[in-house]
């Protein structure tokens, strides 16, 4: 197979005949065959055979032809100047990139050019600011499977040089802390474990790397480099893990040597932060909204940042929320204390807005990538430390802000006195060290400036002393100075001018003095040259040597950025300070009043505000008709919480809530995006979860749970569930559920409370109120809710035709609801088995059945009814025959309705009524929403009609 990475197979067939440069293309197409290599060749960039078909077709750059004595290659190349968004449409379509430059000066190279691979360019590893969005975190990790059980995790931002190390228990845990790191590449080997993305949209690149990187002996070889490998790193298997992604950082930078500028890393235990899993992370849009109306984000709510730091900052609070009490106090303190001081608040944002993103300016300065204009914004940004201080200056809860902001002042003056203020992105030709910085380049300069003032004024001397008034002085890059005489006045020549070039209508001549001048000029001029870029290079070497002390500002400027915006985002809106309880699970229950929904409030004209007050342990089943707002209730809870956890204010009049440890959200099949595997499927494993693992320290949301299977199985899940969760977890929970038998729980145990949501019909009309009240609902809305969606209204009469049926026959049955309802309207939790013997009393047994459909769909009682009359299929008819004989037996408009409808006068097909009555037989009635079985009717309807 061919393939665009590695040596291309026509090349290497030849390799003995190759001219120079391919073999030397071939070569390092070998060595990093892994990697897509682009070769420089001058001011391009060239992909050779298959990987110029792939550059021309991701790229969209024309496909040409290299040809000589050995062959004809497909060439495909991108310009040097403009590559970075070639390179981008490259590694976003999952190539790794090595990049073979010229590492010697081409002009002075006798023969080939010296080539070599300077960096490979990867999803998790990319640098290249113009390939990374800005603020944000850009991780390659790897996963390492310890012999005692349980997984070492480790990540790296090149980018930033952020690095850390944790373990985790088991796969669940590794998958929960890879989603929540979601880093953008993962390495793996044949040994280590392979985790599968719970959103795949968002999810990482697998970088398959040689086992070898995972050695120990190879993983304490590199770690030691960084940090004592006995010492911070607590397992075999964070060391393994570490000492490979760091590594492959080192591999793909084309550097030799450590990247200095991992100054640490950290390692944490999953249970120092509010543990977020990846259902939660996704089902409470902290940072992807891409469900149906997708919009804002919790972090686009609160990401007031005004600088990178700061938007980074926040996007690693709001993934990892606190857990330590004092922690959130004291960022809340901060919080509090700045939307209060609004006018100082106003002044650090304009400062802060000035700030570079100082923890990729130091990780490239310390890499030695850096140039003059990331010395320049390095200098910019601590040029705003002092205001920063002195603003801060007497507000007392930022006292440990203030502290921290350190204004490196040495290093802001020595860039200051060595780098002009507008400096060229080209190191090497001058323009970037400031006069009076060094005698050695002054004198320099002033002999190239006096060179060349003397040869200004050449022109005029000579004219004078030849009396040739048309005699000019110029310059050419290959001739250098000459004086330039017109062929009339070559009879005044003196006898000190040498010819140097002939023109058509003139001659060029110089003098020695005018030669030995340009020797000085040239020769001042380029070691000028060499030295302002030596000059640099030492400047950029005593930053870097303070790489900590900027990574330590970085973080207080960024921190401080993050609480500036939380106190923005409180003050305008209208948000307050969360109050904990002392921490103890008896008195740990939430307790909101007037909270809203972060998000929603600010896409909705008018929102609902709603209490929400659960004791510690409390689960309340909250129901609802469709659209009523449940979901949006549970989660502005969980969100309130999270947002009271990273030191944020909240969205309600008043909060007093526990330190939650972890934060489960389960939502129901339908309700969410994943794709691949069964939703069912998933949606249990995700339940698994869940009970394996919450505590009472947690907040559990479960939306809709068990819609995914059958009526029956689904509501003796959401029970059981509950009844666990309740009786052994201990766990705060909020369960939104259709299933109407659920509510019954409250009254069979303390701790379980039903919420509901209620909503007002007129007509067909309904109205949401928004609006939580105790008790339970009875109205599910479900055909108004399909009508407003845009469900054909033949289906939608229907519906209201079956469900009237099947209250019709409640009445006369004379079974009412026996729950507390919120509203008048009848109900499928009202049915009782004896709607069920009603319908077969109507004398159809087809109508029977097509009864129960709807009441199997609908009907969320039925694990409580005996179990043959939940078995509705038993009394099905037995033979196609038989089923062809009772359909046959009922006039049309009695079992689809529509009496108007001029098809019932046909005569019925014998044959189609045979297929209706197979299909019917094999439908799965009980694993069928309200809707499909609606649709399913239709279906069998149209079939006897055609
Ligand atoms: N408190 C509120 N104030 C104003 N509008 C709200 C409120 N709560 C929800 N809404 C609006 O109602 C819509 C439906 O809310 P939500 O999805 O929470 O309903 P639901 O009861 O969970 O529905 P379903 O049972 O169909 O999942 C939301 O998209 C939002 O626009």
């Amino acid at each position: 197979m061919t393939t665009a990475t590695g040596p291309p197979s026509t090349m290497a067939e030849k390799e003995d005949e190759l001219t120079p440069m391919l073999s030397q293309y071939l070569e390092l197409c070998e060595a990093h065959d892994e990697a897509l290599v682009l070769f420089q060749v001058g001011d391009f960039y060239e992909a050779f055979c298959e990987a110029a078909e792939v550059v021309a077709r991701i790229c969209e750059v024309t496909l040409t032809q290299r040809e000589d004595s050995t062959g004809t290659y497909p060439m495909a190349g991108i310009p040097i100047d403009n590559a970075s968004s070639y390179l981008e449409r490259l590694v976003e379509a999952d190539y790794r990139v090595a990049i073979a430059d010229q590492v010697e000066d081409a002009e002075a190279a006798t023969g080939l050019v010296d080539r070599a691979v300077t960096r490979v360019i990867t999803p998790g590893t990319v640098v290249e600011e113009e390939l990374l969005a800005s603020g944000t975190t850009n991780y390659v990790a790897s996963a390492v499977e310890s012999q005692q059980g349980g997984f070492g995790i480790a990540a790296v931002d090149v980018s930033t040089g952020e690095c850390f190390v944790t373990s985790v228990a088991d796969r669940a845990g590794l998958a929960e802390e890879l989603d929540r790191i979601a880093p953008s590449e993962l390495l793996v080997a044949p040994e280590t474990p392979t985790v599968t993305p719970a959103d795949a949209a968002t999810g990482w690149m697998e970088t398959e790397v040689d086992r070898t990187l995972f050695d120990h002996e190879a993983a304490i070889d590199c770690l030691s480099a960084y940090v004592d490998p006995d010492g911070r790193l607590a397992t075999d298997a964070e060391r393994r893990a570490c000492g490979a992604v760091l590594a492959y950082a080192e591999y793909t930078q084309g550097d030799d040597g450590s990247l200095d500028y991992v100054s640490r890393i950290r390692r944490y235990e999953q249970q120092e932060h509010l543990r977020l899993d990846a259902a939660a992370l996704r089902s409470l849009e902290l940072f992807e909204n891409r469900g149906l109306g997708a919009g804002d984000t919790l972090f686009d709510v609160i990401d007031e940042s005004a600088s990178a730091l700061g938007r980074r900052c926040l996007t690693r609070w709001l993934r990892r929320p606190l857990v330590e009490r004092r922690a959130i106090e004291t960022r809340l303190d901060a919080v509090d204390a700045l939307v209060e001081a609004s006018v100082e608040r106003a002044e650090l944002q304009d400062g802060l807005a000035d700030a570079y993103d100082l923890e990729r300016l130091v990780s490239r300065v310390s890499r030695g990538r850096a140039n003059a204009r990331d010395l320049r914004a390095l200098q910019a940004t601590l040029s705003v430390v002092p205001d920063l201080v002195e603003t801060l200056d007497g507000i007392d809860a930022l006292a440990p802000y203030r502290e921290r902001l350190d204004p490196l002042q040495e290093i802001a003056d020595l860039i200051e006195s060595a780098i002009v203020d507008e400096p060229p992105t080209e190191l090497t030709e001058g323009g970037v060290i400031k006069p009076s910085f060094d005698a050695d380049l002054d004198e320099l300069r002033t002999t190239e400036r006096e060179g060349r003032q003397w040869v200004a004024e050449l022109e005029a001397a000579e004219r004078e002393r030849t009396g040739i008034d048309s005699l000019s002085v110029g310059h050419n890059q290959v001739h250098g100075y000459y004086i330039e005489v017109t062929n009339p006045n070559l009879d005044q020549v003196p006898d000190d001018y040498t010819r140097r070039q002939t023109l058509k209508n003139s001659e060029r001549f110089y003098t020695p003095e005018l030669k030995e001048r340009e020797n000085e000029i040239f020769g001042a001029a380029e070691r000028a040259d060499s030295l302002e870029y030596e000059l640099f290079c030492e400047v950029r070497s005593e930053v870097a040597a303070e790489t900590e002390r900027i990574q330590a500002l970085a973080t207080a400027i960024a921190e401080l950025d993050a609480v500036c915006a939380l106190s923005t985002v409180a003050a305008a809106g209208d948000y307050i300070r969360p109050q904990f309880h002392d921490g103890s699970v008896e008195t740990g229950g939430i307790s909101i009043e007037g909270g809203r929904h972060p998000v929603v409030e600010t896409t909705q004209e008018s929102f609902v505000p709603n209490d929400a007050d659960l004791s510690q342990g409390e689960v309340a089943i909250i129901t609802g008709p469709n659209m009523s707002g449940k979901s949006t209730y549970m989660r502005q809870v969980a969100l309130t919480c999270l947002l009271a956890q990273i030191g944020s204010f909240v969205p309600a009049e008043a909060a007093e809530l526990p330190v939650l440890d972890r934060i489960f959200t389960r939502v129901g099949a339908s309700d969410d995006i994943a794709g691949g595997e069964s939703t069912f499927m998933r949606e249990m494993s995700e339940l698994t979860e869940i009970l394996h693992d919450a505590t009472e320290e947690s907040l559990v949301l479960l939306d809709e749970v068990g819609r995914g299977t059958s009526t029956a199985d689904g509501l003796a899940i959401a029970q059981a569930t509950t009844e666990f969760i309740h009786d052994e977890l201990g766990a705060t929970t909020l369960f939104a559920t259709h299933y109407h038998g659920l509510t019954a729980l409250a009254d069979e145990r303390e701790g379980v409370v039903n919420r509901h949501f209620a909503a007002t019909r007129e007509g067909d009309e309904v109205t949401f109120l928004h609006r939580v009240a105790p008790g339970a609902s009875s109205a599910s809305y479900g055909i108004e809710v399909a009508r407003m969606a845009g469900v054909p209204e033949t289906v939608v009469d229907r519906a209201r035709s079956v469900v009237e049926s099947a209250n019709g026959s409640r009445a006369e049955s004379g079974s009412a609801g026996s729950q507390p309802t919120a509203t008048a309207d009848q109900t499928p939790t009202d049915r009782t088995p004896d709607a069920h013997s009603e319908m077969k009393r109507d004398g159809s047994g087809t109508a029977t059945d097509s009864a129960n459909e709807q009441t199997g769909a609908v009907d969320n009682d039925r694990p409580s009814y005996p179990e043959e009359e939940l078995d509705v299929g038993a009394e099905e008819a037995d033979s196609e025959a038989e089923a062809a004989d009772h359909r046959a037996s009922y006039p049309d408009e009695e079992f689809f309705g529509g009496a108007a409808d001029p098809a019932v006068d046909d005569p019925l097909d014998e044959e189609s009524m045979v297929r209706v009555a197979v299909a019917l037989r094999a439908a799965d009635v009980a694993s069928m929403t309200p809707l499909e079985a609606l649709n399913t009717l239709d279906e069998l309807r149209s079939e006897l009609r055609e």
